[in-house]
């Protein structure tokens, strides 16, 4: 019976399509993060980093993971912008939160707008996964220290994780896909908005 039922929910999930919504200061390398998970994940190449410009609006991007069908938000950092990224957090499954690693003179300001998004309601139990992103970089920090710069206070009852990725060379890219499928797929949030979508109407998860 119990299989049953899993193999059901297994189904179910398969179907689901699940937003991630990637955050992070202007700079920090989002958009080139979303291209590279393109390279590895799909069969078509994701832009070079040469011909990637400044986010203004918003750059989608679908990928399998696991066989599970993500769907990534990619927003602008810039200062005058981050006001947009609250139209998001209500539909979102999970937040990848991004930081150029190898600029210590902007975690300060990366501290403050990641604080403000972990304080938004509409975020509320939703799974967080933290880049320190540019590994490639000779200077970049390490996720350790990362953590410890950043000092997060009240991440105790989130499911979180800090990884060390590199947008360029695709370091740490499947295992923090892989890490948010888990996290997603066992996660709480995800079954109040698979319910929701559900009471919305047939097809419309
Ligand atoms: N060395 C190195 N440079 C990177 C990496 N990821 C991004 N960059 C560079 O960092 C700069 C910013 O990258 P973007 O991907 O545009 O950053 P973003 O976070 O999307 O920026 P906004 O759209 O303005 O919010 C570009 O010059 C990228 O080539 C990386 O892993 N290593
Ligand atoms: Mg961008």
């Amino acid at each position: 019976m119990f299989s049953l039922f899993y193999g059901l929910w297994q189904y179910m999930f398969s179907k689901l399509e699940l937003h991630v919504l990637i955050l992070g200061i202007d700079k920090a390398g989002k958009t080139t993060l979303l291209e590279k998970m393109k390279s590895v994940y799909t069969n078509v190449e994701g832009l070079p980093p040469d011909r990637i410009v400044p986010t203004v609006g918003l750059n989608i991007g679908r990928i399998e993971v696991a066989n599970r069908k993500l769907v990534f938000w990619d927003l602008g950092g810039q200062l005058g912008l981050r006001s947009i990224w609250e139209k998001y957090y209500e539909e979102a499954h999970a937040v990848v939160f991004v930081v150029d690693a190898s600029c210590p003179s902007r975690f300060e300001d990366s501290k403050s707008a990641l604080e403000k998004v972990l304080r938004h309601e509409d975020l509320k139990g939703a799974p967080l996964l933290i880049l320190a992103n540019k590994q490639d970089l000779p200077e970049a920090v390490s996720s350790e220290e990362l953590a410890r710069y950043l000092d997060l206070k009240k991440l105790d009852e989130r499911v979180y994780m800090f990884e060390a990725v590199s947008a360029y060379d695709g370091l740490g890219i499947r295992e923090s896909a892989e890490w948010l499928v888990e996290v997603m797929e066992r996660s709480k949030r995800t079954e109040m908005l698979r319910l929701r979508a559900g009471a919305m109407g047939p097809g419309s998860v």
